[in-house]
């Protein structure tokens, strides 16, 4: 194994100041070496307590800090295009949060920089692949027994969604997650989009398109449905029932503790991500972690935010027009298998 790993975490907001928590508090084998951000205070913030971390402004300055010899980017999704590229340009390794780059050409600017290097660099922040649930779902779908999968039924709430939340956000950054679990969980790509408008809830802000319907097909003839809702105003809700030949699997289900009183059962509902994926997050960074000190990736790569942006960017245009739109993968690289 390699020395302990350095990490620049780049962008210290929510994701980032927990990455950072996790980094120094959860997962062996790493330290924070560098933090940037443009909003100094937040960045001084998330590594308050921290020895040897140095905190910048500028996401270059921090990959050229002492000790640095990894990077975690939890910036906005436009920012990641820049950071995968500095990373690349200086031989790093890299977790990139969800989504990879939004936009396609970026997208497939990222794999082709990565493919002209020859090696993997980079690992894409889709973490339900380390949830236990997903995890048992995929075993399953694996081992057979149930049969060919022939529709996923998805779900995907959040309470409130933050500022600045477009609806074209609801598909290329909450749907991002639907897009690789069904490329995942099946081992198919996906071929083409829907996405529909129901009433919006007068619970979303104005002129957000929320909720949404979107249907995704796969190139074996599979039909994944994802209700999208992220102002439901009453829980974080992510469900997947798989729909196969010979019976079906749910998951997500609350399994929390149930009280019952005065004649009622109660159980509590998870208010965000990072309730609800704790467990996944932890396994996710530390599988990242343990496979760069060896110089591997092991998780979900470039390649796989680059079919997951091109989806969700067919998407979007569906949102557009309500029409069916096509997706068109570029060549896969041959760094990527098949
Ligand atoms: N995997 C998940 O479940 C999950 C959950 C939430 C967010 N995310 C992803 O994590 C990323 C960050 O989301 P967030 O909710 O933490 O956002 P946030 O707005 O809370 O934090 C983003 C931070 O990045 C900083 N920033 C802006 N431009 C930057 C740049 N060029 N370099 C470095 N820092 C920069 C901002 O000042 C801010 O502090 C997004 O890509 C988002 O989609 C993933
Ligand atoms: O960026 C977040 C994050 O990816 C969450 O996991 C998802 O539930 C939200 O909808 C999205 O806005």
């Amino acid at each position: 194994m390699a020395d302990l790993l350095g990490v620049a975490v780049l962008g210290a907001g929510h994701m980032g100041a927990d990455h950072i928590r996790r980094l120094d508090q959860v997962v062996s084998g790493a330290r924070v070496a560098a933090v940037a951000d443009p909003d100094v205070e937040r960045a001084k913030d998330a590594v308050a307590g921290l020895a040897g971390v140095t905190v910048h402004t500028d996401p270059e300055a921090a990959l050229d800090a002492p000790g640095v010899s990894a990077v975690l980017v939890a910036s906005p999704g436009p920012a990641h295009e820049e950071a995968l590229l500095a990373a690349f340009a200086r031989g790093l390794p890299v977790l990139c949060e969800k989504p990879m780059v939004p936009d396609s050409a970026g997208a497939l600017r990222v794999v082709e920089a990565e493919a002209r290097l020859g090696r993997r660099l980079a690992q894409i922040g889709f973490m339900r692949r380390y949830d236990s649930e997903y995890r048992r779902l995929k075993s399953l779908l694996d081992e057979g027994s149930l049969g060919r999968p022939l529709m996923l039924h998805c779900t995907h709430r959040n309470v409130s969604s933050p500022a600045g939340f477009t609806s074209a956000m609801l598909v290329d950054s909450s749907v991002s997650h639907e897009i690789d679990a069904a490329r995942w969980l099946l081992g198919q790509e996906l071929t083409a989009v829907t996405v529909l408008r129901p009433a919006s809830s007068s619970g979303a802000p104005e002129g957000l398109a929320d909720p949404q319907f979107v249907l995704l097909e796969s190139e074996g003839g599979v039909l994944v449905d994802v209700e999208v809702f992220v102002n439901c105003g009453f829980g974080y809700q992510v469900r997947c029932e798989a729909v196969c030949e010979a019976g079906s699997a749910r998951i997500g289900d609350e399994h929390t503790m149930v009280v019952t009183a005065r004649g009622s059962a109660a159980e509590e509902v998870a208010q965000d991500y990072l309730v609800r994926f704790a467990g996944a997050y932890d396994r996710e960074v530390r599988a990242w972690v343990d496979a760069t000190r060896r110089g591997e990736v092991t998780g979900p790569g470039a390649w796989d935010g680059y079919a997951a942006s091109v989806v969700a960017e067919a998407g979007v245009g569906s949102l557009e027009t309500g029409g069916r739109v096509r997706v068109e993968l570029a060549p896969r690289p041959a760094l990527y298998g098949r």
